[in-house]
């Protein structure tokens, strides 16, 4: 069987990101798909032989096939630094740079030249810098490379518990925006489309039916019945019992304290938070380096590693290939449609 053609992005060149795509195709472990990377491939031979991994970089000229995966060689679709790139060093001249490797993904998942996109971390802070000023991340570039009004950030952990394996899903109605803002983005129509989102892709990708959907309150305590917030009462209770009364499978507003325990998680496929930081530190808390960040909503597939750019390790050989390795096996099964369990 031909493996699909995952296009791994390696994201900002003074991060892990190009360690990351350097050490996985110099190990001996099975790869899920044909990775190629997107990148400076002089830059990937510098950091190739700062690692001491001995890779051979194979260029790929437009429209040439992406061989099976073969440890030592790594697969590039060339895209240009706009200036060197050191280790650690942040420069914003290379934030076109980035964005340049994305593009050139994108446009390879939706002409059907790659199955999926995987991208490495990227520093939003530089991009920002370096004159996009809009940049919030890979999640809203994507939704508007691909035109689509809306998508849906999760991220998926496959957890070993005493009692089996499970599954830990956190998706999130808001990504990256000032706490300070987060109330007034939680919107009945942002919230009612989040979830339609959330409950189509985990059908779609997952292969999970009539999913179950657990939704955090914002507030402590969910409001409290009122006296802690009333978001609970005036907008999220609302959306849920519209949605269940069309026949979603939606519990909550539940406060999010308790919601994370496992007799509450028992059952839920996906848990709903209501803003980064209110969801995305217990997913890390139980699966750091075993986690995907998965874009729901979009017509391409894109995955994610569950880490950023660590800039304190790159050049290090000392980053964990964890995370992009599962980020690499989601990506393949959602893109060959073999649903996952992850
Ligand atoms: N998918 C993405 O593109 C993505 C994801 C998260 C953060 N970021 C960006 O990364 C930048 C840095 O963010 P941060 O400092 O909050 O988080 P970070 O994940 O880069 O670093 C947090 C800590 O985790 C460690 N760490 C991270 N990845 C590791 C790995 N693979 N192996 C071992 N240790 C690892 C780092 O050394 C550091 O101590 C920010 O600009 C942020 O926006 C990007
Ligand atoms: N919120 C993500 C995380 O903490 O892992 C991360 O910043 C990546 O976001 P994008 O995929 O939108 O770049």
């Amino acid at each position: 069987m031909t493996l699909p053609v995952l296009a791994l992005t390696t994201g900002e060149p003074a991060g892990i990101g190009p360690d990351l795509a350097l050490m996985v195709a110099a190990s001996k472990m099975p790869l899920p798909g044909r990775v190629v990377a997107v990148g400076d491939p002089d830059m990937l031979i510098e950091r190739a032989a700062r690692l001491k991994l001995g890779i051979d970089i194979l260029v790929l000229e437009s429209g040439q096939d992406v061989p099976e995966a073969r440890p030592g060689v790594l697969p590039v679709w060339p895209v240009a630094l706009r200036a060197p790139a050191l280790p650690g060093r942040l420069d914003p001249s290379n934030a076109g740079y980035v964005l340049a490797t994305l593009d050139r993904a994108i446009e390879a998942c939706r002409r059907g030249e790659a199955g999926a996109m995987v991208t490495a971390p990227l520093h939003k802070g530089v991009i920002i810098e370096g004159g996009h000023a809009s940049f919030t991340g890979h999640t809203e570039y994507l939704r508007d490379a691909c035109s689509v009004d809306d998508v849906v950030m999760m991220l998926a952990t496959r957890l070993d518990t005493p009692a089996g394996v499970q599954h830990l899903r956190v998706a999130l109605a808001t990504t990256h925006l000032p706490l300070r803002e987060v109330a007034d983005a939680i919107t009945g129509q942002g919230l009612t489309r989040v979830l339609r989102i959330l409950a189509t892709d985990l059908e779609r990708h997952f292969g999970i039916v009539e999913p179950r959907i657990a939704v955090c309150g914002l507030n402590p305590h969910a409001g409290e019945g009122g006296h802690l917030g009333r978001e609970e009462l005036e907008v999220i209770a609302p959306v849920l019992e519209r949605l269940r009364s069309g026949g979603m499978h939606l519990d909550g507003p539940l406060p999010a304290d308790t919601l994370f325990t496992p007799r509450h998680l028992d059952g839920v496929d996906a848990v709903l938070a209501m803003y980064h930081d209110q969801g995305l530190p217990v997913l890390k808390y139980a699966g750091f380096g075993r986690a995907a960040n998965i874009t729901l909503g979009l017509p391409i597939v894109r995955t994610s590693v569950d880490h950023g750019t660590a800039l304190d390790l790159a050049g290090t050989a000392t980053a964990d290939t964890g995370s992009l390795r599962v980020a690499l096996e989601v990506a393949a099964e959602m893109a060959t449609g073999r649903g996952t369990g992850r």
